[in-house]
């Protein structure tokens, strides 16, 4: 048995394993994520989806975004609120986009508010995932961006939008996370194996 390992070390640790993977592999898992989307209902019938633009070695859902705009379908990206600092919202891209980092170097569309979607108005949303567990249990960057932006949904159990789906790896899936209190559960994992 290996030592129990902090949330901390374990972040540190999954980060490490998916920044080194070479260019290939990357560009392979990427490749068939697409693959594997471009045929689920979840992706066919969405029209407002939120992608997420890679960093730190994250699955690259690049090549999907550039199918689901061939496909005429709206696509945000997560920016992040200069007030309050703690807020993320979702801003649809358009033609001549322009850009500018977030405060974590992350790429971003510029500010503009007549673009951002309520969170609710997002038919599907996927989120980058550090590390995962086969029971749906999610380890995300620390910053609980993601929590808070979708933590209306625990009161909102009517409603079935947006379906969430986490995408990873397969290296990150580690034996079992222990969810936390404020984790938002996710509707599926997506990885670049097979399902
Ligand atoms: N591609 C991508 N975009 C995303 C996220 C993400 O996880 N991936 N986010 C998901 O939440 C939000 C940004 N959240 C982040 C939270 C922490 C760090 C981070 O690198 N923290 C550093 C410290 C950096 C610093 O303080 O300057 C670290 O922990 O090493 C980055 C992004 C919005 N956009
Ligand atoms: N609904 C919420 N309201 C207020 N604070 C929250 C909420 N959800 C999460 N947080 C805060 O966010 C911090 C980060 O949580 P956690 O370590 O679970 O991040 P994460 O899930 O890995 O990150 P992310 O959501 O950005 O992917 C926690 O310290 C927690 O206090």
């Amino acid at each position: 048995m290996n030592p129990p390992v902090s949330r901390t070390q374990l972040r540190r640790q999954l980060r490490q394993r998916r920044r080194a993977l070479s260019r290939a592999q990357q560009r392979a898992a990427a490749r068939r994520l697409q693959r594997t989307m471009a045929q689920d209902l979840r992706f066919i019938r969405a029209r407002h989806i939120a992608f997420y633009l890679a960093n730190d070695g994250e699955i690259d859902p690049a090549p999907l975004m550039r199918l689901a705009r061939r496909l005429g379908k709206h696509c945000y990206l997560p920016v992040l609120s200069r007030w309050p600092a703690t807020a993320m919202r979702f801003q649809r891209l358009v033609k001549g986009q322009r850009w500018q980092r977030n405060r974590f170097g992350i790429r971003e569309p510029q500010t503009q508010r007549a673009l951002q979607a309520r969170a609710w108005r997002l038919d599907l949303v996927f989120l980058p995932l550090v590390g995962f567990d086969a029971a749906g249990n999610r380890l995300g960057m620390g910053g609980g961006f993601y929590d808070r932006a979708f933590a209306w949904r625990r009161w909102r159990t009517h409603t079935r939008r947006p379906r969430l789906l986490g995408l990873a790896h397969h290296c990150q899936q580690v034996e079992h996370l222990d969810g936390a209190s404020w984790d938002i559960p996710l509707d599926a994992v997506v990885t670049d194996r097979r399902p």
